[in-house]
């Protein structure tokens, strides 16, 4: 492969952030000027079947997948070189002739409190309505909270953010990462506990993928390496371990987090009723763990809370609040 290194990205605010983010680290990994950055590594822009659905039948059309489709098909046609992907949106397999190829080092995993009128989650009032289109954000909540009433809120992170200005609802739940990736973490009145609200499989990381037959060629090789952040490629290998034994989706309300301290791997996974009344989690460690090891303990966690909380998929005509 040689340049222009073609970056593919989806057109919300979102993705061009993180596109352009990672066009920038792949310049500077590859030594390319400043100024010829967007002739060498240019930003090529797709629209995405997720990006033109808008409303909750999303989920009954085919979820996280609806949101990489036409960028892997422009990959695979070879129209672009590089994909940047939110990791929490990736599906657990790659398509045939592609691999992710970099897993950059992670933003801060955790959910984010945000509100017009209260300072955190505990000083939200008794049946305090909660906006989230998150089955998982939505459980956790309830888990703490029964009485808070979980309402439908879809939309990018700025119509988000303006709906909770407006005050239709007492407060939504997002990312820390995306609402840092786009510069507004002035709206955060709280970061949630990773033990509360669990994050979702991969979340605040971001996966950079390309051809697989791609991935040798020196000018790959080179930017791969300098991009690649071992301890979060291990971490989301054991997050995504989990996530695939539970078979997670948007319909199922899991949780999996992952850590390296002092060269071992600290995984907690869980799933939980949509109503958050039950919640199965599991712990595990392990020391100087490989990417296969942590995936092989991932699976092992998952396999265990699947087995133990069953089948908790919802019916998306009931996921409504
Ligand atoms: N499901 C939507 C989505 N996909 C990725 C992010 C940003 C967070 C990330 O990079 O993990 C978000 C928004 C959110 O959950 O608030």
């Amino acid at each position: 492969m040689t340049f222009p290194l073609r970056i593919g990205t989806r057109r919300s605010k979102l993705a061009l952030a993180q596109s352009g983010m990672m066009q920038r680290a792949i310049g500077r990994a590859l030594n390319v000027p400043e100024a010829e950055i967007e002739t060498a590594i240019p930003l090529v822009e797709i629209v995405t079947t997720g990006d033109r659905i808008q409303d909750r039948r999303l989920l009954e059309v085919g979820g996280k997948a609806l949101f990489t489709k036409e960028i892997e098909e422009a990959l695979l046609a070879g129209r672009i070189d590089i994909a940047i992907h939110s990791m929490k949106d990736v599906p657990a397999e790659q398509p045939d002739g592609l691999c992710i190829a970099a897993i950059p080092e992670r933003e801060d995993a955790r959910d984010a409190f945000i509100s017009r009128d209260f300072d955190s989650f505990d000083a939200l009032p008794f049946g305090a309505r909660l906006g989230t289109a998150s089955l998982r954000r939505q459980a956790q909540a309830l888990a703490l909270r029964p009485d808070l009433k979980v309402e439908m809120l879809r939309g990018n992170i700025d119509t988000r953010l303006r709906r909770a200005a407006e005050g239709d609802f007492d407060a939504i739940l997002l990312a820390v990462s995306g609402m840092a990736r786009l510069g507004v973490t002035e709206h955060i009145r709280e970061k949630l506990s990773l033990d509360a609200f669990l994050p979702a499989p991969g979340q605040g990381a971001l996966a950079i993928q390309t051809r697989a037959a791609d991935i040798d060629a020196p000018l790959n090789a080179h930017w791969v390496a300098a991009l690649n952040h071992p301890e979060t490629a291990i971490a989301v290998a054991a997050e995504r371990g989990a996530m695939t034994a539970l078979e997670g989706s948007c319909r199922t309300a899991v949780g999996a987090y992952a850590l390296i301290a002092n060269d071992a791997l600290h995984l907690t996974t869980e799933m939980l009723s949509p109503d958050g009344s039950a919640r199965w989690r599991r712990v595990g460690d392990l020391a100087q763990p490989t990417e296969a090891d942590a995936r092989a303990l991932g699976q092992r966690l998952g396999g265990e809370v699947h087995a133990w909380a069953g089948d908790q998929e919802v019916d998306p005509a009931t996921l409504d609040g």
